[in-house]
């Protein structure tokens, strides 16, 4: 029997859809989902009055409308680290590429294709002096952002034998753990542009970073060095950028969000929004989108909330209802659930509360079942957002 209807939006890989049973329908058609899980594509949560929950199978949320979501009480999920890998896997031969001119080797090679035969090797020995580049190792490699992808860049440049400076406003420790103690990381991010070679953005766009990659933060940065931008395309000002490049105070753009502008510029490269796109990222995203989708349908349980706290609660084989109250964040808000449901005389069996200073969640087991009266009282109280009465078969 179907409990939840799911809908996809963009290429979801399967690996992670077939974990979902029979309890679900899966169908990227569907208009009015329980939830959704979705790539890169623009979602506005008020085009789906029954959503419960959606998952983004990738790092940034900048797709979504996050603070909507987080007034209807709408649980959205990202997949942290699930795609860390690809886009360091990518970004690394991109800055080889830049550096040893593979581009225009590739395409002198192919331009032989007419030369005959025996000429060819002739050709390639007497030309291949215009292609020389330089290495990556021994270069400064500058990471702006020590997430996910920026700790696993600053690692894979100590690894590439370059020095490594690193900046990140509100680092987490356990990501900050993970880097190589052959890392600096710098108090103030000029520290970080002014040493680099090349500096590799790893940040989310919002409204405190829209633009941030301005004059100001390239004039911070070495002359001649190079700028790669894996994190969103605006992050960065390209009118900035692009006058860099004419000046020569940088010597190349290699970005992942291509505009017409930064095509046609000669000093760049670029990728179709790449940087996520591996049989194994889209794997591992897919199937920690849906673990985190149907944990939180089942049982109300969430890990990587980008908008509401973790919690989870195992529940007792006795209890027969899970009562979610999603609130906001204002003091008294427990009291007040239990009051009601001790006025009605329903005995908690557990009652589990995490707050994440905007949003209150509340998981609560009953071994009996909730009258709709009991629900409509606590949903009555203009601070309580949402409710969800789980029947736990
Ligand atoms: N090109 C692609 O296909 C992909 C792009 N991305 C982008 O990369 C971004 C980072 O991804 P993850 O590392 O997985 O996320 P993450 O959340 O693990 O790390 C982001 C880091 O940026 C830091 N940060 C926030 N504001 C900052 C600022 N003003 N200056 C420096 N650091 C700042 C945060 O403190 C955090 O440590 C995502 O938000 C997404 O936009 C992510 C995956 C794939
Ligand atoms: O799903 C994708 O291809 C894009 C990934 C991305 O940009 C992200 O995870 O933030």
């Amino acid at each position: 029997m179907t409990l939840f209807r799911i809908k996809t939006i963009n290429a979801i890989a399967p690996e992670g859809l077939e974990l979902l049973g029979d309890e679900y329908s899966v169908d990227p058609e569907d208009n009015n989902p329980h939830g959704i899980v979705v790539r890169s594509s623009q979602v506005d949560v008020d085009d789906y009055p029954e959503l419960l929950a959606l998952a983004r199978a990738g790092a940034g949320v900048n797709n979504i409308t996050v603070d909507k979501a987080t007034e209807k009480g709408i649980c959205i999920f990202n997949t942290p680290g699930a795609n860390a890998n690809a886009v360091v896997d990518l970004v690394f031969p991109m800055i080889g590429i830049w550096l040893r001119n593979i581009y225009q080797g590739i395409s002198f090679c192919k331009s032989l294709a007419d030369v005959p035969p025996d000429e060819v090797s002739g050709e390639v020995e007497s030309r291949k002096a215009a292609f020389r580049g330089v290495e990556i190792a021994g270069k400064t490699l500058g990471v702006v952002g020590l997430g996910q992808i920026g700790v696993r860049l600053a690692n894979g440049g100590i690894q590439r034998f370059m020095k490594v400076y690193g900046f990140d406003p509100f680092p987490s420790l356990d990501n900050i753990h993970k880097l190589f103690s052959e890392v600096t990381v710098t108090r103030a991010m000029r520290d970080t542009l002014s040493q680099a070679d090349i500096v590799s953005l790893h940040l989310p766009v919002n409204e405190k970073t829209r633009g941030m990659v301005d004059a100001d933060f390239i004039a911070k940065m070495k002359p001649g060095a190079i700028l790669v931008n894996y994190a969103r395309g605006p992050i960065v000002n390209e009118e900035a950028v692009l006058a860099a490049l004419d000046s020569g105070h940088l010597e190349a753009f290699i970005s992942d969000f291509p505009t017409p502008a930064v095509i046609a510029h000669p000093k760049t490269l670029t990728t179709p929004h790449l940087g996520a796109s591996t049989t194994e990222s889209e794997g591992n995203c897919s199937r920690m989108a849906v673990g985190e989708l149907s944990a939180y349908l089942h049982y109300g349980n969430i890990t990587h909330s980008v908008n509401f706290p973790n919690i989870e609660s195992i529940p007792e084989s006795t209890v027969q209802t899970r009562l979610i109250v999603i609130n906001k964040d204002v003091p008294g808000m427990i009291a007040f659930v239990t009051k009601v449901l001790g006025n009605h005389g329903v005995n908690i069996v557990s009652f589990k509360n995490e707050s994440n200073g905007t949003v209150g969640y509340n998981i609560i087991d009953i071994e009996s079942t909730l009258d709709q009266s009991i629900v409509t009282e606590l949903e009555a109280n203009e601070d309580v957002i949402r409710t969800r009465r789980i029947i736990l078969t």
